[in-house]
């Protein structure tokens, strides 16, 4: 591990605060991203340590970290990314695209109502996080896949952000969180990172125009969802296996941590995936 630890954080900046579900009923049982193979058998007991291990580097990072009970029949509850969108403390909910995650929506909508959160129930299909991005005062809203154009402006509406459309082009890369990594929460021009390739022209334009200064990944590190990363704006925990990139941000002044979730991997999604921002007023 290099750069920052949780026991300096400094009175100015506030720890995040994230929900996590634990892999007690991962597996891959059934296909709808061209990351999982149902007919390969997953590691559940690997899957569960590799998370914990993530859950661990976040507490030491000085986290409020969060648990939803996982739920057996729904295997890919641990992307808890895709349970919604939480922004000043309003939790605009998911409305999957497939049916064998649709019972996660009402889930996630339950926990957020129990923990105080206000519930805007979606009505529009949406992956929560997946695909809704906040940036600075921005959401960049992913679609082509998952996330519906419709769910731009039931999001702008309910959160009160801009809310800018990115078209993803490429199968593997079928959420937003898997080409497009927000690497400083509070914005700026470098603020993040991105696979051009995933987008696209139009959507390349609008990355170019707003992040000139982005980080852009090589096709190695996305394809083992090196951009599936989480950043408080200064470490920038990642898969392990994205070695230009840890450099890339090194050589930026982020500090890096590895937690290789290569397990999870194998559902389709990676550490941001399993990570859900819970942002208060
Ligand atoms: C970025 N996030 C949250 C994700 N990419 N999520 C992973 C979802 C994986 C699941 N099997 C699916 O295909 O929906």
């Amino acid at each position: 591990m290099s750069g920052y630890q949780g026991q300096d954080r400094d009175r100015h900046s506030r720890a995040p605060q994230v929900l996590l579900c634990r892999p007690t009923y991962f597996t891959v049982s059934y296909r709808i991203n061209p990351w999982m193979r149902p007919e390969q058998r997953t590691d559940t007991a690997l899957a569960l340590r590799q998370w914990e291990n993530l859950y661990d580097v976040y507490r030491d990072l000085g986290f409020r970290v969060r648990l939803i009970d996982p739920v057996s029949g729904l295997p890919d509850m641990v992307y808890a990314a895709n349970g919604g969108t939480v922004v000043d403390g309003i939790a605009y909910t998911a409305r999957f695209r497939h049916a064998e995650r649709a019972g996660e929506g009402p889930a996630y909508a339950d926990w957020f109502r129990t923990a105080g959160f206000t519930v805007r129930e979606a009505q529009a299909v949406n992956e929560g996080e997946g695909d809704l991005l906040l940036v600075g005062d921005t959401v960049y809203a992913g679609y082509g896949f998952r996330t519906e154009p419709a769910a731009h402006a039931e999001a702008a509406r309910v959160l009160g952000r801009e809310v800018v459309g990115l078209r993803l082009v490429d199968p593997r890369y079928y959420h937003l969180d898997t080409a497009f990594a927000v690497l400083d929460p509070a914005g700026g021009p470098g603020s993040v990172a991105y696979l051009p390739a995933a987008f696209d022209d139009a959507s390349q334009e609008v990355l170019r125009f707003r992040f000139p200064d982005a980080v852009i990944a090589s096709e190695a590190d996305a394809a083992v969802l090196g951009l599936n990363c989480f950043s408080d704006g200064r470490t920038v925990v990642h898969a392990p296996q994205a070695e230009k990139f840890a450099a890339d941000l090194a050589e930026r002044g982020f500090g890096t941590v590895g937690v290789d979730t290569s397990e999870l991997r194998r559902g389709g999604g990676g550490i941001k995936c399993c990570t859900l921002e819970l942002r208060e007023p």
